[in-house]
């Protein structure tokens, strides 16, 4: 076994991260319900809860609607005035000083010390994220300037090391976001949040919309600023993607994380444990190609006991009661790895 090997450093990023005190971010109980007319909520994420270390890459996925994306917006303090959130999100403190708790903290917070700065946004459009009327150029040195307090004179160099760092072509600084091709304006969105040197970056399906090799370019990239030392949280449908690029995968099932895995094995022959994860990944087309049957629950009527049991082939009279997380999984019939 060689250490130096990118497989067992992230096996070894894996083990790290699943202790609270090395986490960059460590979240408990995250609870997201959106109030509606009438009295009626939508249980968007329930007692989520996962470690994410420096260095690893944790990718959050799931069906549409599962609750990933609110999820991301309750980290950011994004969430619209009619969601009510609990738990805690532990996002570590800078230079010596204690975390601060992403759930409690207020918008002056937020906007002036988190956002941009200490949680980079990797975002889910590049071309709506960067301003029509400005140069690539024009925007990374804005940002820097908003950042870093950098003066004047040293903006232009600050804004192109910035853009290196994300691949952007120095050749390309002086274009507007329409001039740019899908990868190159999401190399941009990328340079953009990596200005602020966060050790946590966010990103919510920066591969939509792309082929599959910009995709493939576009996570790798990713992972460079994961082995320079950042966490990174890659919320994603795409499972080819997180394969290439995770450490470990939790995946969620009508806002609950019902399996966190290490990538190794969730991909390889031992398989996930959980049925739905195991349907998910039955359902790719390089797989068995295999659809899971039925739809997911409305996130306003929940059943009281396990949400996937209506569409699960394991499902018994136990599955009327919720199962809690153990090992990894949620699920009273959790499927023995496979040989
Ligand atoms: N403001 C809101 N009020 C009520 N329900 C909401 C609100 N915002 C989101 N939801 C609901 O929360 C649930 C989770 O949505 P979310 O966008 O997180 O899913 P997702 O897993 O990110 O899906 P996708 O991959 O399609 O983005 C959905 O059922 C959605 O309808």
């Amino acid at each position: 076994m060689n250490a130096a090997d990118p497989t067992v450093l992230r096996a070894l990023a894996a083990v790290t991260a699943e202790r609270a005190e090395d986490a960059v971010l460590s979240v408990r109980d995250l609870t997201v319900r959106f109030r509606l007319r009438g009295g009626r909520s939508v249980a968007a994420v329930s007692d989520a809860a996962f470690d994410l270390g420096a260095g690893e890459c944790l990718a959050l996925v799931g069906e549409s609607g599962c609750g990933k994306s609110v999820l991301a917006s309750a980290l950011l303090g994004l969430l619209p005035g009619n969601a009510e959130t609990s738990g805690t999100a532990l996002l570590e403190g800078e230079a010596g000083a204690g975390p601060t708790d992403l759930l409690a903290a207020d918008e002056k917070t937020l906007a002036r010390t988190v956002r941009g700065r200490r949680v980079g946004l990797v975002p889910q459009s590049p071309a709506g994220h960067l301003t029509p009327v400005r140069t690539v150029r024009s925007q990374l040195e804005e940002t820097v300037r908003a950042l870093t307090g950098t003066p004047r004179r040293a903006r232009r160099k600050a804004a192109e090391d910035a853009a290196e760092r994300a691949a952007f072509p120095a050749g390309h600084l002086d274009r507007y976001p329409h001039e740019l091709s899908g990868g190159l304006a999401q190399r941009a969105a990328t340079a953009l949040a990596l200005i602020g040197d966060a050790r946590l970056l966010l990103a919510d399906e920066p591969t939509t919309g792309l082929d599959r090799e910009l995709v493939d370019r576009t996570v790798d990239e990713l992972r460079r600023h994961v082995d320079e030392g950042r966490g990174l949280l890659l919320i994603t449908h795409d499972l080819a993607a997180a394969a290439r690029i995770a450490d470990r995968v939790a995946v969620m099932y009508a806002g609950r994380i019902v399996e966190t895995a290490p990538a190794h094995r969730f991909f390889g022959p031992a398989g996930p444990r959980h049925p739905y994860a195991r349907g998910l990944l039955d359902a790719l087309p390089d797989r068995a190609f295999t659809p899971i049957p039925g739809m997911p629950p409305e996130l306003s009527a929940l059943p009281e006991g396990c949400a996937f049991a209506p569409r699960c082939p394991l499902a018994t009279d136990l599955c009327a009661t919720r199962p809690e997380p153990h090992a990894g999984v949620a699920c009273h019939h959790p499927e023995h790895p496979r040989a």
